[in-house]
């Protein structure tokens, strides 16, 4: 069985639009925070430091969401993470939160291993072993 990831995230007042509900753009920012949070219960950053002038990070380059139910400020989302791709160069996240049991969104993002330098745009590279090792147990079949 593949692992899940979970986490929670209140609903923030600023979350919310003129209609009291999380605004379809919280949502992304629900997905990135639950993502970081997987890789930092790995040991992991989304942000790795290799002296001064080199980096490995990961852009995205997909993110989609699909609404189910809204929520309101105070709510609590239950959000489970896995993995339904571990490529070469990039991971592909699946997201599903809920609310009470009740199901609220589902989406997906994929985000790319990339060197980064100063001044230079990102370049993708393969995902470095002891990063794709840790993911593993998470990518459901
Ligand atoms: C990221 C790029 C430099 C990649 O360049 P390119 O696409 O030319 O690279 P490859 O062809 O080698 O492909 C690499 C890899 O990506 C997969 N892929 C590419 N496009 C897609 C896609 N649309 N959907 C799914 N997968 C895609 C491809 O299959 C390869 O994977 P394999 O596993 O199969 O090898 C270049 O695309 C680029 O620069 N894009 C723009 C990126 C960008 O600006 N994104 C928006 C902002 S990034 C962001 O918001 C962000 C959020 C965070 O939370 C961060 C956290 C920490 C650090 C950074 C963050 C961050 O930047």
């Amino acid at each position: 069985m593949p692992e899940v990831f979970r986490t929670q995230r209140f609903v923030e007042f600023s979350d919310t639009d003129m209609a009291g509900i999380a605004h379809f753009s919280a949502f992304f920012r629900y997905m990135e925070s639950a993502e970081h949070a997987l890789l930092r219960s790995l040991g992991l950053s989304v942000f790795q430091s290799h002296g001064d002038d080199l980096a490995i990070s990961f852009p995205r380059v997909n993110a989609e969401c699909d609404y189910a139910s809204p929520v309101r400020c105070e709510d609590v989302l239950d959000i489970e993470v896995a993995i339904t791709r571990l490529g070469g160069k990039s991971i592909t996240y699946r997201f599903e939160m809920t609310c009470g049991g009740v199901e609220v969104a589902t989406g997906a993002m994929t985000s790319v291993c990339c060197r980064i330098e100063p001044g230079k745009p990102p370049v993708a590279v393969p995902l470095p072993d002891e990063i794709a090792e840790k993911l593993r147990p998470f990518v459901a079949g």
